[in-house]
């Protein structure tokens, strides 16, 4: 049973789907892994890049606003005279602490070209306080490592735009001191410094809605750009590289993954869904797949395997589909072949030319009815008979009108059989075979010259026969009584003794063996030929 299922179509096409499932299984998975989350992240990594570039050149802005602001101090006939020092109110005119805090600058260096001290005006970063003086020391102390710094650019080379660490990193612009129509020759230099600090912080958050953080670290500028994903956050920075040091500002942007994570969210439950309604189709095809096919194909099987005694209670034959189709076809050829088996049956049972039984259906009948006799302690006749002279009718008639003669005999002796009720078959060339169950010796006497009389009722001319101007025959009777032993063979032999005798006695009558006819002596001219 178990094998024969592994072998049936249902189970190789499970199995066969079973493995589909499993493939398909595995490429979702092969495809979500290294196709759909690889190309998500991509994507939040270049919004956040695109967020940190917004930040940074937001940050370049500012700077390029400072270097603007710078400039225009620096290219003005008042700021040329004040180096010059022919105007001494131009601190007291243009600078105060409202300017400062206004303008967001936390210190303006004037230095002669030399890179001497001009003038120092800021806000102490502790105190918040604005402060002039013509050198850094005192009050203006705090100054001292941003003048160096800026010394040192003058004596070196002068960055126009840079990012300055001191105490804290700030941007910071320089501009050579020219006339207001950028006339020269220079006459010093103007450094403007914008502190990196929370306040700027605060305006630069506010302008472009970023969380923004700063600093300051070792400059690395193999990684000038980096992004750190954790849980639902990322961090981006970007490095921007100190003058004169080697540490760096580091401009750190943090964004939380609410897209991807959205994203990722909606392709799982896109996957569960796909997955869930691969699985729901599988499993409608398979339950069609089974009422619609499997269950008539079974059906069909056990019609085949059980041709004989098939019984279309399930309408197989009635549908309409191809099942119907092939159960139609199969019950056609079944039909035919029962056909068959019945004309093969009758064609090895019967005559061909007289269509009476033959004899090995006489011999089957004589087994069985010797059997029964026997048993019930019944008469059984026989009788064996024969159409007198045949070869001289064939040799007067000829071949085929000999064999219409035999078929008008088997038909009349037939009828008669028929009507008395007992079993007639052709079991020779001229030779007829009778079996009578329950029949006494007068009774089989009687309705052997019944048989006589009826062939003689056919009145076939036989010109030849010595014994009659037409077809007669000679008829001898055998009882299962007078038989040595009850065997078929025995009441076969009495029968044909006593048709022995009925052609030795002149042919045309009946004969019921006795035994002391045995001994009998017969005259030549009707010995049987
Ligand atoms: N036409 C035809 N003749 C057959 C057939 N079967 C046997 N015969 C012929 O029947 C004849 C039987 O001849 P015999 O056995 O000599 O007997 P008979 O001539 O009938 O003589 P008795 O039986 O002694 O009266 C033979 O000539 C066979 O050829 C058959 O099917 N058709």
């Amino acid at each position: 049973m178990g094998q024969r299922f592994s072998l049936s179509l249902r189970f190789r096409f499970f199995a066969v789907l079973g493995g589909v499932l499993i493939v398909a299984m595995v490429a979702l998975a092969a495809i979500s892994k290294w196709l759909i989350f690889p190309a998500l992240k991509a994507e939040e990594r270049t919004a956040v890049q695109r967020e940190l570039d917004r930040a940074t050149r937001s940050l370049e802005l500012n700077q390029e606003s400072l270097l603007a602001q710078a400039q225009d101090w620096a290219h003005w006939d008042d700021t040329y005279q004040f180096i010059e020092g022919s105007y001494p109110r131009y601190a007291e005119v243009n600078f105060s602490q409202q300017m400062f805090e206004d303008m967001n600058y936390h210190l303006m260096a004037f230095f002669t070209l030399q890179g001497e001290v001009h003038f120092l005006a800021g806000l102490e970063p502790t105190t918040g306080r604005y402060q002039t003086c013509t050198a850094a020391v005192g009050p203006c102390a705090w100054m001292a490592p941003w003048v160096d710094t800026m010394q040192s650019a003058i004596a070196t080379q002068v960055a126009p735009m840079a990012m300055y660490i001191e105490q804290w990193p700030a941007l910071v612009a320089a501009s050579h001191i020219l006339h207001t129509d950028e006339s020269g020759p220079p006459n010093g230099w103007l450094f403007k410094v914008r502190a990196l600090d929370d306040a700027w912080l605060e305006r630069m958050t506010d302008y472009t809605g970023l969380s923004l953080s700063l600093q300051v670290e070792p400059f690395a500028a193999a990684h000038s750009t980096e992004l750190t994903f954790s849980g639902d956050q990322v961090t981006a920075s970007h490095l921007f590289a100190a003058y004169g040091t080697s540490e760096a500002v580091s401009l750190t942007i943090e964004l939380n993954r609410v897209q991807y994570l959205a994203n990722l969210t909606t392709f799982r439950y896109l996957l569960v869904w796909t997955a869930g309604l691969m699985l729901l189709v599988i499993g409608l095809v398979l339950f069609l797949l089974e009422r619609m096919v499997l269950k008539p194909l079974r059906q069909l099987t056990a019609f085949t395997q059980f041709a004989g005694q098939f019984d279309d209670s399930e309408g197989l034959t009635e549908r309409r589909d191809e099942i119907g189709l092939l159960s139609r076809a199969f019950r056609e050829q079944l039909a035919c072949q029962h056909q068959l088996n019945a004309e093969l049956l009758r064609m090895s049972t019967h005559d061909a030319l007289t269509e009476l039984p033959n004899r090995r259906l006489f011999d089957q009948r004589l087994t069985a009815a010797v059997n029964q006799a026997t048993q019930e302690v019944a008469p059984l006749a026989v009788m064996m008979l024969d159409i007198d002279h045949f070869k001289l009718y064939n040799d007067g008639y000829g071949h085929q009108q000999g064999d219409e003669c035999l078929k008008r005999v088997a038909a009349a002796l037939q009828d008669v059989a028929s009507r008395h009720g007992f079993f007639i078959a052709r079991t020779g060339g001229e030779e007829f075979s009778a079996l009578l169950p329950g029949v006494t010796s007068q009774h089989a006497k009687t309705l052997a010259n019944a048989l006589v009389d009826a062939v003689d009722q056919l009145h076939l001319r036989h010109e030849r026969s010595p014994v009659c101007e037409h077809v007669t025959i000679s008829v001898g009777i055998g009882m299962l009584d007078d038989s040595e032993a009850s065997l078929p063979s025995a009441i076969m032999t009495t029968a044909d003794q006593a048709l022995y005798l009925a052609k030795a006695q002149g042919r045309h009558c009946v004969i019921l063996f006795e035994p002391s006819l045995v001994s009998c002596p017969i005259s030549k001219q009707n010995t049987p030929s």
